[in-house]
């Protein structure tokens, strides 16, 4: 048997499998995150990737600990899911999944990955992330085999110059120089917020008093 032979019948399962993925409603995006406070720019991303690429929906998945970062955030799993439900509330196409929550420990994409795959074998992953993410792919746990789980989707971030080593979609989004680390600090400093996150979210970071000085 040639190399061909082998090869072609490959390709067609493939091809029939994205095309009944798309026919069937399982293109779904994926954004991670943090999510110390969602943001406006979590928001602009999710609805223009979704946008692009003709997605069915975009799950929001808030970690339990981020996997490389120690002591990124000190606020509970709890009160970033509770935010991210005010901020994503009133678009349909704009679901929360707490499967990094539920699963606890480090939220390795790899191991959400598998886990998905599991629930629904059909779908088709698309998996978003900023320029600084694209830059630090190469340090992430089982790249390799992540990639052949998912298709990376990149949105440009201001200031930051992205070199990607591993394949990657790029989408354009008007890009905004929003940032949770920046929010957290305007709080700490009884700065307003108002346009910079989902009023829903301000009014939960106020009435919980968060940021104002020890989580910042
Ligand atoms: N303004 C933005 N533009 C493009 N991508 C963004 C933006 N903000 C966050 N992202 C992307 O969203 C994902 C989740 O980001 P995360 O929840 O860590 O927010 P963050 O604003 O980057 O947080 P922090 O400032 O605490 O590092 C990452 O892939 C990140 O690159
Ligand atoms: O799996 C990894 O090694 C890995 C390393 C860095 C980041 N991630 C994921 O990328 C998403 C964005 O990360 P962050 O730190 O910007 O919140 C989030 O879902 C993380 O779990 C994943």
């Amino acid at each position: 048997m040639t190399a061909h032979t082998v090869t072609a019948p490959v390709i067609g399962t493939e091809i029939k499998r994205v095309l009944l993925a798309s026919m069937q409603g399982h293109q779904i995006g994926i954004l991670g995150g943090t999510f110390n406070p969602p943001h406006l720019g979590h928001l602009l991303v999710a609805e223009g990737v979704y946008n692009a690429l003709h997605l069915n929906k975009i799950l929001f998945i808030p970690d339990a600990t981020p996997p490389h970062i120690q002591g990124k955030h000190a606020l509970p799993a709890k009160e970033r899911v509770a935010m991210v439900k005010e901020a994503i509330a009133d678009n349909p196409h704009f679901c929360l999944d707490q499967i990094e929550v539920k699963r606890g420990g480090k939220s390795y994409t790899v191991d959400t990955m598998k886990e998905l795959k599991r629930r629904d074998p059909l779908a088709q992953y698309y998996f978003i992330i900023g320029a600084d993410m694209v830059n630090d792919l190469p340090n992430w746990h089982q790249i390799d085999e992540l990639v052949k789980l998912v298709t990376f989707v990149a949105v440009r971030r201001p200031g930051v110059t992205p070199q990607s080593q591993y394949p990657v979609i790029w989408v354009d989004v008007p890009q905004v120089a929003i940032s949770s680390s920046g929010i957290r600090r305007r709080v700490e400093k009884g700065e307003s917020i108002r346009y910079l996150v989902p009023d829903g979210v301000a009014a939960y970071i106020k009435e919980h008093h968060l940021y104002e000085k020890q989580h910042a």
